[in-house]
């Protein structure tokens, strides 16, 4: 009978998925009302009994007051940091309010930070980890569908500056990610679709069989499925956790994952890093547009573009830029300029052959390129 009970509660606890990187291994745990259960998964990980939640405005009175029961519960103290909401707080200005506020809390190097909430609050408080005494453990418990499927994984971190998105920033690896798929519930269906984007990446880049996945249940997924959800964040955390794994520092491989983001850092710059256009819509425009790119090389079949255009607009994901007004090709392209993946002066983009096969190209004539965006904006 003792067995049974055993197998009962081993079923019952979620199943991690690990990212294999040596010493700096994590699993990621996915399941529903993790939140108040989040201090008997942290417990074990803790270098001292002691926490100090980062989190924003709008996450805050939504589930703050649980995670800090759980911890209390689990006897790990904690304190909070409530930062504005929004992408404008990934800057050099609330990452320098928040590293004051977290040296005013007396942090040690064996406390621990807690990223609670979408990818800007991760991104962040996993760059202020990175840095603040030379480097604090952190922990993610992302709130949104984008950080749940993406951001919380890979240890990339960091801040947007004037001269361009995520451009100063550290690798530094999460201890866990531990991610409570209930919390979508509260959030805006617009940003539950711009996280989406991030979701249909995965298929796009690596699994045509899941993109077809989600062309029958996408929306599902996005009116609130919790199976579907789950299913959703399962498979997509289990891509990144192994194309991470497998090239952890971008060296290769996990460029893919920027599969529509050379586009989408330049839209994203243009509307000024701020709610005009979320990320994970310019990733949206970005990938039709990598897709068209590909198309005019003679890499992809034109039914190919038009299947992935068709899946975002049943979505309600924007696919081209006829509501971008007053630039042009060259400002898209000066902005591309700054992007990281730049080699020798020269842009690097993610293309694709099919949809489910992804590949990098350092070579894309200007002419062709300039050919996209020009369209892209008349449409
Ligand atoms: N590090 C990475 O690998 C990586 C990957 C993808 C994206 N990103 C970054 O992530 C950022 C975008 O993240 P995001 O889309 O999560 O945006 P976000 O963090 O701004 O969150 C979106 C909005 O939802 C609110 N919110 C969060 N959780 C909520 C909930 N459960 N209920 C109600 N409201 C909630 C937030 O307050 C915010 O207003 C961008 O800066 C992007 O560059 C990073
Ligand atoms: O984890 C990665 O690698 C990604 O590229 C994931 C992207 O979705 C994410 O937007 C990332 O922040 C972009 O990275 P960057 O190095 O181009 O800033
Ligand atoms: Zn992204």
């Amino acid at each position: 009978m003792r067995y049974v009970v055993g197998l009962l509660v081993w079923f019952r606890q979620p199943q991690p998925l690990r990212v294999e990187l040596g010493e700096r291994s994590y699993d990621i745990l996915i399941g529903a009302g993790l939140l108040d259960a989040a201090g008997e998964h942290l417990a074990p990980l803790l270098p001292q009994p002691r926490v100090v939640i980062v989190t924003d405005a709008n996450v805050a009175p939504l589930y703050l007051a649980r995670l800090e029961a759980s911890l209390a519960a689990a006897g790990i103290t904690r304190a909070a940091v409530v930062l504005p909401a929004g992408e404008s707080s990934k800057s050099f200005t609330q990452l320098e309010a928040l590293c004051e506020r977290l040296l005013a809390l007396k942090v040690e190097r064996r406390t621990t930070l807690l990223a609670l909430g979408g990818g800007v609050i991760g991104d962040l408080t996993g760059f202020a980890a990175g840095i603040l005494l030379r480097g604090l453990d952190f922990i993610q418990v992302p709130t949104t569908l984008l950080a749940q499927v993406d951001s919380s994984v890979g240890g990339k971190t960091g801040i947007n500056t004037a001269h361009g998105k995520n451009l100063v920033g550290l690798f530094h690896q999460p201890r866990l990610v531990l991610i409570d798929v209930d919390t979508l519930a509260t959030l805006e269906a617009r940003q539950r679709r711009a996280g989406y984007a991030e979701v249909v990446k995965y298929g796009l880049l690596g699994d045509a069989g899941f993109f077809a996945w989600l062309e029958a249940h996408g929306a599902e997924l996005l009116a609130g499925d919790r199976d579907a959800i789950v299913q959703a964040v399962q498979v997509s955390c289990a891509a990144k956790a192994a194309i991470v794994a497998a090239d952890e520092r971008e060296g290769g491989v996990r460029a893919l994952l920027n599969l529509g983001h050379t586009f989408a850092h330049a839209l994203e710059a243009a509307t000024g890093f701020g709610d005009a256009l979320l990320h994970g819509e310019a990733v949206g425009v970005g990938m039709a547009l990598a897709f068209e790119l590909s198309r005019r090389l003679g890499y992809c079949a034109g039914a190919e573009v038009e299947r992935v255009v068709r899946h975002l607009a049943a979505v309600g994901l924007p696919s081209d830029l006829h509501w971008l007004t007053g630039a042009t090709p060259q400002d898209l392209i000066a902005h591309m300029l700054g992007d990281k993946k730049v080699h020798d002066g020269r842009l690097t983009f993610v293309l694709a052959r099919r949809i489910g096969e992804a590949f990098l190209d350092r070579q894309v004539p200007a002419a062709v390129l300039e050919d996209v965006l020009a369209d892209a904006l008349a449409e």
